[in-house]
């Protein structure tokens, strides 16, 4: 496969942030029709575990919450009980209009308070701030602000917490039987997650996490760089401070045909997360997408000495989803 490096590759990685640092990916929350069936699925076919479960048998009336676990990567699946809830509104307006998808990125953080009031000053909109939340095993401590389309970055402080995952949740619920006996997957941790942005609107994607995050321009590829013979895209890689967090941000370009990120805008209705790579010791396998619209799908990937993206990855992928794009009857 033509591996070879492409794109623009940033050395400058500005100022280290006084206050404030990036540790890792905390967990992903993603907002879906049947949460418990969504859990199982992750576990039976993509090699996750049962971890935590909050809902009515832990005394929470609204939302259903089953959170899984590979390695370090934690997917929380959420669902709302009640027929006419407040929750239950937000949650299915948000079902209607994106389908399943990721509602939430949070990131584990120290010096919260920094972080907070540096976005804040910069006139970051934010969703809820500075709370608490605590359990027999501690407490942490949470911040949450706006990004791109209906997606949401959650601060997460969890210094002071020694239970199985945050306050208030308790034993899985979801048994897999199944789950024993597979093969061990070998997922370790997120390396990327991939946001995609309506045309024309990556650049300033990218600036808001430069300017409120703090996070730096880590490689960028254009349309003439990424192309197949049916179209091409842009994107925009950033990243924290230590670079253990990446987030690249993609743009349609249409070349003879409509972009697959267009395709993506057009069935999730906005910006949204594309896709989220998993790091482990095999070659890189992308998933379809795992619900009916062609959106969010999964990636699992191995580095070998190499942070970047290649060409081969990158256009073998590109071209992969235009051929399912085709038969879809989008392309
Ligand atoms: O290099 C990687 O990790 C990629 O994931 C490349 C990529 C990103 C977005 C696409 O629509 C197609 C390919
Ligand atoms: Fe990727």
């Amino acid at each position: 496969m033509d591996n070879r490096p492409i794109g623009t590759n940033y050395t400058d990685k500005g100022p280290k942030p006084e206050k404030g640092r990036f540790l890792k990916f905390d967990h992903i929350e993603w907002w879906v029709g049947n949460a418990k069936m969504v859990a199982s699925h992750y576990c039976a076919r993509l090699g996750f575990e049962p971890m935590a479960y909050k809902g009515l048998e832990t005394g929470e009336r609204q939302v259903a919450s089953h959170a899984v676990k590979q390695g370090e990567t934690i997917f929380v699946f959420k669902s709302a009980y009640e027929p006419n809830g407040e929750i239950t509104k937000i949650m299915g307006d948000h079902l209607t209009l994106h389908g399943d998808g990721v509602k939430d990125v949070s990131f584990a953080v120290e010096d919260l308070e920094a972080i907070v009031e540096r976005a804040k000053k910069k006139g970051v909109k934010i969703v809820k701030d500075i709370w608490e939340e605590e359990d027999k095993d501690g407490k942490v401590r949470f911040a949450r602000v706006q990004t791109y389309g209906d997606t949401t970055h959650t601060f997460v402080d969890r210094s002071n917490y020694k239970g199985i995952f945050l306050p208030g949740f308790g034993a899985p619920k979801i048994k897999d039987c199944l789950s024993p006996t597979l093969p061990e997957v070998g997922v370790l941790f997120i390396d990327h997650i991939v946001g995609n942005q309506p045309d024309l609107s990556m650049e300033d994607a990218a600036k808001w996490y430069e300017q409120n995050l703090m996070f730096h321009r880590f490689w960028s590829v254009d349309d003439k760089q990424i192309t197949t013979e049916y179209s091409s895209l842009r994107s925009i890689v950033v990243a924290n401070w230590e670079e253990n967090i990446k987030m690249p941000l993609n743009e349609p370009a249409d070349g003879k045909k409509k972009s697959q990120i267009q395709e993506y805008i057009d069935y999730y209705g906005s910006a949204g997360v594309q896709h989220i790579a998993l790091s482990k010791e095999a070659h890189a396998i992308f998933t379809k997408p795992l619900q009916d619209r062609p959106t969010v799908f999964i990636e699992i990937i191995q580095r070998n000495n190499h942070q970047g993206f290649g060409a081969g990855n990158f256009k073998a992928l590109f071209e992969c989803i235009e051929l399912e794009q085709q038969e879809r009857g989008n392309l």
